[in-house]
């Protein structure tokens, strides 16, 4: 793919973007972080040698922080093959060398640990003796309903006990995360996976303590915070929301509580803080990219994050888009007393070398969407960085 010729680039080095920042335990050089992105490179959930090479290419420039895609706590917690897992031995295994990779070259790694819920494949579920589950018995959208139907899978609200069997498995793979290597783990709670699930009440309807109040949805990603921070400490520990996603059919701006909902989560989370567990950052997805799978400019809720700063004041991460809009990274770095980071994905994909380009204001490669999700390294580690790029220009599609 040739240089993004659609916009001019603007040089960060001298903005917030490239202070220094503490990231729980961790200094970062700079505040362009690898955002998590499922590329499915991973055979039966255990990760290959090219995703070594990938994450190595990514966190070229030291201090740099990278989240990796999204990781399964369990097999039940899946449903997609080729995304990676770290609750086996032969997993961790796997892992060792990526975040060896990553600390050869004095950056940071973060994994992001994922549970589908109602967003997995009903017939891979069964295929594995595995229900298919969300927060309640409501599916997601009808061909997620004819799917299971066809898979003699029905969609099933996770009993008490059965929820407690997640938190274990949370705590198992964040211990496992670290015991790999990396230097934290970031809960995944947004885009419309389990954790989202409850705390909407488009797909959360309970009776019980886990339900029917905004406390109450957001019982289920409390608790398995609080169990992360017994088992691996607070400054080991990030999580993602997405307050005003669609994605995954979750209600968005058109919550009327979406606001209250998650204003009530930053307070308790700001709460833990105040008592000594101050999580390592908060990662917030954009209004501006409600729905992940339109491009640049399609899916803009009217809304903003910013209200995440009347409550939480430690490290916010921000994602949406910020690669074509060098004037909002550079405004909203400078939030939060200048403690905020910046998520890039899709750019990052497609420039390794992103920080730097970042820095300098350097043209960036352009990516191409239908090698997102290839087995291979078309797509994944044949971008040229940008002196390649300049000299020996870009490998054929
Ligand atoms: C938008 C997509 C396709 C997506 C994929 C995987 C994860 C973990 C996510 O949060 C979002």
């Amino acid at each position: 793919m040739p240089f993004r010729e659609s916009f001019t680039p603007v040089a960060l080095k001298d903005t917030d973007v490239f202070k220094p920042l503490k990231v729980g335990s961790n200094t970062l050089s700079h505040r362009v972080v690898l955002a998590p992105l499922t590329r499915m490179r991973n055979v039966n959930h255990v990760p290959t040698e090219l995703m070594v090479e990938y994450y190595r290419q990514r966190s070229s420039r030291s201090g740099s922080l990278l989240i990796t895609e999204g990781t399964f706590i369990s097999q039940q917690a899946g449903g997609y093959d080729s995304a990676p897992g770290i609750y086996t031995d032969e997993q961790v295994e796997h892992w060792k060398p990526i975040f060896n990779a990553i600390h050869e070259n004095k950056s940071f790694g973060f994994v992001q640990l994922w549970a589908l819920g109602r967003q997995s494949i009903p017939a891979v579920l069964a295929r594995d003796g595995h229900k298919f589950v969300s927060a309640s018995a409501i599916y997601m959208d009808d061909q997620s309903k004819e799917d299971a139907v066809k898979a003699n899978n029905p969609i099933h609200a996770l009993t008490k006990e059965e929820i407690n069997e997640y938190i274990e498995n949370y705590v198992h793979a964040a211990k496992n995360a670290i015991k790999a290597g990396a230097d934290g783990v970031e809960l995944h709670s947004a885009n419309g996976y389990l954790l989202n699930q409850f705390l909407d009440p488009i797909s959360n309807q309970r009776a019980d303590e886990y339900g029917g109040s905004i406390e109450n949805r957001a019982r289920f990603t409390l608790a398995v915070i609080d169990a992360l921070i017994e088992g691996i400490g607070a400054e080991n520990v990030g999580v993602r929301f997405s307050p005003f996603g669609v994605f995954g059919t979750m209600s968005g701006v058109a919550e009327p509580s979406i606001v209250a909902q998650y204003a009530y989560v930053f307070g308790e989370l700001e709460r833990r803080a105040s008592r000594g567990h101050r999580l390592a950052y908060i990662h917030l997805v954009e209004p501006r990219v409600s729905d992940l799978r339109l491009p640049e400019g399609e899916g803009v809720a009217d809304a903003s994050n910013d209200f995440i700063y009347s409550t939480w004041k430690g490290v916010v991460i921000r994602a949406g888009d910020y690669g074509v809009h060098p004037e909002l990274a550079k405004a909203d770095a400078a939030k939060g007393h200048s403690q905020t980071a910046i998520a890039y994905g899709r750019l990052y994909i497609s420039n390794p070398d992103l920080p730097d380009r970042l820095y300098n204001g350097e043209k960036l490669n352009d990516y191409n969407r239908g090698s997102f999700y290839l087995p291979n390294s078309t797509g994944y580690t044949d971008y040229p960085t940008y002196q390649e790029a300049i000299t020996n220009g870009f490998p054929s599609d």
